[in-house]
């Protein structure tokens, strides 16, 4: 795809696999934070923790924060990970997020990884709650989550309704194990974000 037709903030030889919100412009912005989500995922389940504080407070999602000066942002996401759930994993990139709130001049970019192993057993901490998730079908293509049926295996179906907006339309690559990139811009509707303009691609 050529670079022009991406959002602004992502490049590289990327196809387009969902965007939204054509009708509106991308926001600009002036700076950039460094984040990191991470995902573990063991056989047929995936870790996700419920945040009980801060920003995202009462979503699912993977475990992560800021990149602290002079960590690469894979040291940050090991740290983050042992600071949240007590595990270590041997952490893989797998994606780019950039990510906007309404009203702000900055974006986050969110380097987003994976790992299929881990070591330790995941412990509730003061921010993160970790809980296993079915990854069957249709519990990881939101199909379970969109119908309220209980899952088809003895774990919950992925809460795609408890998660940011975004997550749905890249999560599902990156248990496949497709490298992705995406933007989200967000507008707050109520106490939750949604988003106003959005695009995810892979990498080829
Ligand atoms: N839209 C979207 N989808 C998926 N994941 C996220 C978003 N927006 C986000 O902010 N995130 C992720 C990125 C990070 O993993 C967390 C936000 O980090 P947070 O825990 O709020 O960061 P800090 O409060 O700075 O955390 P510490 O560094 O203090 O642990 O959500």
């Amino acid at each position: 795809m050529d670079a022009t037709d991406l959002p602004p903030g992502l490049d590289g030889n990327l196809v387009e696999f969902v965007k939204g919100g054509c009708e509106f412009e991308w926001q600009s912005y002036t700076k950039t934070r460094f984040y990191t989500n991470a995902f573990v995922i063991n056989g047929n389940k995936l870790l996700l923790g419920f945040k009980k504080r801060g920003f995202g407070a009462n979503l699912y999602n993977g475990f992560g924060g800021k990149v602290e000066p002079g960590e690469t942002s894979a040291q940050a996401a090991a740290r983050e990970l042992k600071e949240e759930s007590g595990i270590d994993a041997p952490l893989e990139h797998a994606g780019v997020l950039i990510f906007l709130t309404e009203g702000t001049d900055w974006a986050f970019h969110i380097d987003v990884f994976s790992a299929h192993s881990h070591t330790g057993v995941p412990t509730e901490t003061d921010e993160m709650r970790p809980e296993w998730f079915s990854l069957t079908e249709d519990s990881l293509n939101g199909n379970d989550d969109r119908l309220g049926i209980s899952s088809s295996s003895d774990l919950p179906s992925i809460p795609y309704s408890k998660m940011w907006a975004d997550d749905i339309y890249w999560l599902p690559h990156l248990v496949e194990g497709k490298k992705f990139r995406g933007r989200a811009d967000m507008v707050k509707d109520g106490d939750q974000f949604i988003m106003r303009k959005f695009w995810f691609g892979a990498v080829c």
